[in-house]
């Protein structure tokens, strides 16, 4: 908690502090972050990531809580030391910079505004002490307010705004000094989910008007993948996983990935002959994986009833234990033969019941093979 609270602090002296040395706006940054390490105590929070962000790209940084997100992004911000590593902003190591030197702005999920200062001497406050002229301040301010959609709520005071628009002044805030890499950290996650569906589509609207090269932390998977062009997830100070949103999806790096993206069911066996076969021999589907022990991964939505007049190629017999109604799809909990678990959704009124029997077909194209992994 110490640091979040340094954060915080640091959300607000930041945009308090001139930004002589930074270009009043510029090109979207490459980031470069390699072998990070950083250690509270015995706790590893980040424990050798590697992080690249092309510039104007839009990352989400995903992962289960505890799993060094934030302390990711402090370390890219400036307010975190690590122990090892480099960070390189356009191939200049910026880990000697103090914050206020660091060409990045940063929004957090709680946006702590000057009380005393209405929404505009909130936004303006870093360009004035930067000494920037009035009318400069102004105009700049104008602006972002129109970009953040709070025309006319220049004059109101932090306590007049509703969270949603207290965090759209912390985005202009951050944003009015144009930075060339934006850092928000859960900005949305005490939005109520309509509010955060909006709030996300604006943050998108706005990199891709400014081409501000961003890195949006957040656990939610939903959020990550409607939001970015790339998700990292990280475990365990980790990165173990990265691709576009259907990527990490439907082709995780590994078993971490794909859990942390949904149910899936997993099926143990071997990969031999541009093969695999499940461990009980039941089930073999084509793959480039090379040869050795293997998992096959597929999504629940990927399984669909075996047709009966046309034989399907790869298909399973399972035992039906469970059928649930999800409203727009039905769970179905199988097993195969020899116990393995297989979860199914198919189409609501699909000819399955409770200790029957059923064929699901499984199409190549829809599974993935991780390579020995158990
Ligand atoms: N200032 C600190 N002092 C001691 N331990 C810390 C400190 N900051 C973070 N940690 C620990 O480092 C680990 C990573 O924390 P971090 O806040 O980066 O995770 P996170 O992925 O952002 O989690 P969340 O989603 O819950 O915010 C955790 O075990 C946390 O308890």
């Amino acid at each position: 908690m110490r640091r979040r609270r340094h954060e915080r602090d640091h959300e607000r002296d930041a945009a308090a502090r001139p930004a002589a040395d930074q270009p009043a706006s510029g090109p979207a940054a490459r980031v470069a972050v390699r072998d990070l390490v950083v250690r509270f105590g015995s706790t590893t929070a980040v424990d050798g990531l590697d992080l690249d962000l092309e510039p104007g790209s839009f990352t989400a940084l995903l992962g289960p809580s505890g799993c060094g997100k934030s302390t990711t992004l402090a370390v890219l911000a400036g307010l975190q030391r690590p122990d090892a590593g480099s960070v390189r902003i356009d191939d200049v190591d910026v880990l000697g910079s103090p914050p206020e030197h660091r060409p990045v702005g940063l929004v957090l999920q709680k946006p702590l505004l000057f009380p005393h200062l209405d929404v505009a001497r909130n936004v303006g406050f870093g360009l004035r002490m930067a000494g920037a002229s009035r009318a400069h301040e102004r105009a700049e301010v104008r602006d972002m307010l129109r970009r953040v959609r709070l025309d006319d709520l220049g004059a109101r005071r932090p306590h007049e705004l509703s969270g949603g628009q207290e965090q759209r002044v912390s985005l202009a805030r951050a944003l009015l000094r144009r930075p060339r890499v934006l850092l928000l950290d859960e900005p949305f996650s005490q939005l109520d989910p309509e509010l955060r569906d909006d709030m996300r589509g604006l943050v998108r609207r706005l990199h891709d008007e400014l081409g501000v090269t961003t890195l949006f932390v957040t656990h939610d998977r939903d959020e990550a993948v409607d939001v970015a062009d790339r998700v990292v997830v990280l475990d365990e100070g980790r990165v173990v996983g990265a691709g576009t949103p259907e990527e990490v999806y439907t082709r995780p790096d590994t078993l971490a990935t794909a859990r942390y993206f949904g149910p899936v069911n997993e099926l143990t066996g071997e990969v031999a002959d541009g093969r695999f076969t499940s461990h009980d021999g039941t089930l073999a589907v084509p793959t480039g994986a090379t040869a050795g022990p293997a998992v096959l991964v597929v999504r629940p939505e990927a399984l669909a009833l075996a047709g009966d007049a046309a034989p399907a190629a790869y298909d399973v017999r399972v035992a039906v234990k469970e059928v649930r109604f999800a409203g727009t799809h039905l769970v179905v909990e199988t097993a195969l033969a020899d116990g393995t678990a297989l979860r199914a959704h198919l189409p609501v009124g699909s000819a399955v019941v409770p200790g029957g029997a059923a064929r699901l077909a499984l199409s190549p194209e829809r599974c993935h093979v991780l390579e020995g992994q158990r």
